[in-house]
């Protein structure tokens, strides 16, 4: 289906958004009037560049406070729209938004609505104009989709038909099953925003904190079906007005919008199944990554990871034939140091490799999805990974499933050593991975629409530099967990990122790890103390956890038994014992574990 945009949703000139979502790959755009005011550009010369660029004009928007007045204000109206509509011809473009009345309406009466509008349908069509009439959520007596319909069926112009927003629909909890009662060419325009489930009034939530489809709580894939199945044939339009992409750099933003409508258009064809029609653009269907392939440290000098690891149990297992790369294993769970183009650089996580059952399938979509792809070098005889950039700048690479044990590009590593005992460590289980607060977002849609994991429920957790809010991408089965983490705004330096090795007996793990001298967390007394109150343990567990500073959480029949390492520059190690099908990481023991990090920077 055709892509469009509100201008509103970015940064920016008018002109510089307009280059952002050209460049991006967008067919259309919103003209948000006010970005149109404050153009030193003529009409004419916007609508030129529009053409110039290959986007559409697609909708003139907003008109404001039309209907529902006194004679005297619907006369003033109507000379306010016929200025628009002469403004509309000079910029080439046949779609304006009438928004409902939130100020000047005082009668409430459906025949009156009607008669406005139709009165304004009139004016409109010497114009050569529609009018799309929209509910806002905060309307002074239209705030319902379904009561914009009525109005515009009583209306009965030609010219005159509705928008659907689906903020204002799911905001309000308006059931959007009712859109397939419209016909279809009756909706003249679509809006489409998600936003994060908040308790707040409707209108400071429309203002400022919608997201692109895909980042927040709504079901935009439900939505978009019912639209699709009333017959809408229009564009998707993105209508975003959030304060973060305000202020970030449009182009990004731009490529981010479009991923958002690429991923959900796919999702609405699903939603559909045999009834979608021809229009609906599908994305490569490739199932989600079966596990993680590899964790890749950077570093100037991982000698200080390579203790750490060697402590924790894991084995050397040999340096690249080719790179300053180096592997260690533990049962499934692969660790690649990489000293490479790191001159300066703490040890940080720099790259997750996934596994994929068809990785030219999962690139293609990746591409598709607009993700920025990664070039390593790579060398004669080597297996090439294709690899993308993550918003954080996580590398994430898409690996084969292996057919052994063993990834086949471990055969690449020489002079290492064979596995000796019995591993406790058998994979990864989670990866902790901190982004930057204007990243977030852009970050939870992503993982869910590049790498098909689904965002859990976002979780605030309380730490002396500040809240962190955590979000879980995560697959169904659990073998792929990325929590993302937001960076509080009082942490000057970046938090310190993390990886999660799962293993059977954490407690003899953390014993063997302590002969080896691993530095762990320091855990304080009062945890315990704590423990014993909220849970009824069993004493000589109770002094196991505290012997070896285990942190410990229960959720109902499950239990987590978990331990962090010292952290190493910009990284540290958590070993994570699952018992009884504990699901969760923890988090009752987060603010413990960024309080002790924060005393031991
Ligand atoms: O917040 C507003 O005023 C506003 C304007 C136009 C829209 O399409 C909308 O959804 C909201
Ligand atoms: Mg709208």
């Amino acid at each position: 289906m055709r892509t469009s945009i509100a201008t509103v949703c970015l940064s920016g000139t008018l002109t510089q958004k307009m280059q952002a979502c050209a460049a991006a790959g967008f067919d259309g755009i919103e003209v948000f009037e006010p970005d149109l005011v404050a153009a030193p550009e003529s009409p004419e010369e916007i609508h030129a560049l529009s053409r110039r660029l290959g986007l559409t004009l697609d909708l003139f928007q907003p008109f404001r406070d039309a209907e529902g007045v006194d004679p005297a204000t619907f006369a003033a109206n109507l000379r306010r729209a016929e200025a628009k509509l002469a403004l509309m011809r000079r910029l080439g473009m046949d779609t304006m938004l009438v928004c409902s009345n939130v100020a000047t309406a005082t009668i409430d009466d459906d025949a009156v609505f009607a008669a406005q509008l139709r009165e304004l349908g009139d004016l409109a069509a010497s114009y050569d104009v529609r009018l799309a009439y929209e509910a806002l959520a905060w309307g002074r007596f239209v705030d319902d989709y379904r009561r914009a319909w009525q109005v515009v069926e009583r209306a009965d112009h030609p010219n005159v038909g509705v928008c659907l927003d689906s903020f204002h629909i799911l905001s309000r909890g308006h059931d959007p099953k009712e859109i397939e009662q419209i016909p279809g060419d009756k909706v003249f325009f679509l809006q489409l925003a998600d936003a994060p489930l908040l308790s707040m009034d409707v209108l400071s939530w429309s203002r400022h904190h919608r997201l692109f489809p895909g980042e927040g709580g709504f079901d935009l894939a439900g939505f978009l079906a019912h639209v699709l199945r009333a017959g809408y044939a229009g564009p998707l339009s993105l209508e975003v007005f959030n304060d973060t992409f305000r202020q970030t750099d449009p182009d990004r933003t731009a490529r981010q919008a479009l991923r958002s409508l690429r991923w959900l258009e796919d999702q609405a064809a699903r939603h559909l199944g045999s009834e979608v029609g021809p229009g609906v653009a599908r994305l490569p269907d490739v199932g989600e990554p079966s596990g993680v392939d590899f964790v890749e440290v950077r570093a100037e000098d991982a000698g200080e990871v390579e203790v750490v690891l060697a402590q924790l149990g894991f084995t050397f297992r040999g340096r690249h034939r080719s790179k300053a790369v180096g592997l260690w294993t533990q049962g499934e769970a692969r660790v690649v140091l990489n000293e490479q183009q790191a001159r300066g650089a703490a040890p940080a996580v720099a790259a997750v490799g996934v596994e994929v059952t068809d990785p030219d399938a999962s690139a293609a979509r990746a591409n598709r999805l607009l993700a920025p792809p990664v070039h390593r070098r790579t060398y004669a005889g080597e297996e090439r990974l294709a690899a993308f950039s993550a918003p954080d700048g996580t590398e994430v690479f898409l690996g084969r499933v292996p057919d052994g044990p063993d990834a086949t590009w471990t055969g690449e590593f020489r002079l290492g050593t064979t596995p000796a005992g019995p591993d406790l460590v058998t994979h990864v289980d989670h990866v902790n991975l901190v982004q930057p607060w204007q990243h977030y977002d852009e970050a939870v849609l992503f993982y869910s629409s590049v790498l098909g994991l689904a965002p859990q429920a976002p979780l605030d957790v309380a730490g002396p530099a500040g809240l962190v809010r955590s979000k879980v991408m995560r697959s169904a089965d659990g073998r792929i967990r990325l929590a993302l983490n937001l960076q509080p705004a009082g942490l000057r330096d970046r938090l310190p990122q993390h990886v999660a090795f799962a293993c059977d007996d954490v407690v003899t793990l953390a014993q063997q790890a302590r002969a080896r001298g691993l530095r762990c967390l320091p855990v304080p007394d009062n945890y315990y103390d704590d423990l014993a109150a909220r849970f009824d343990l069993d004493p000589a567990l109770l002094a196991t956890l505290r012997d070896l500073g285990l942190l410990y959480d229960r959720d109902g029949d499950g239990e987590f038994l978990h331990f962090y390492t010292a952290t190493v520059g910009r990284v540290f190690f958590e070993v994570v014992e699952r018992r009884g099908g504990y699901d969760g990481y923890g988090a009752a023991n987060a603010p413990v574990r960024l309080a002790a990090q924060l005393a031991t920077a």
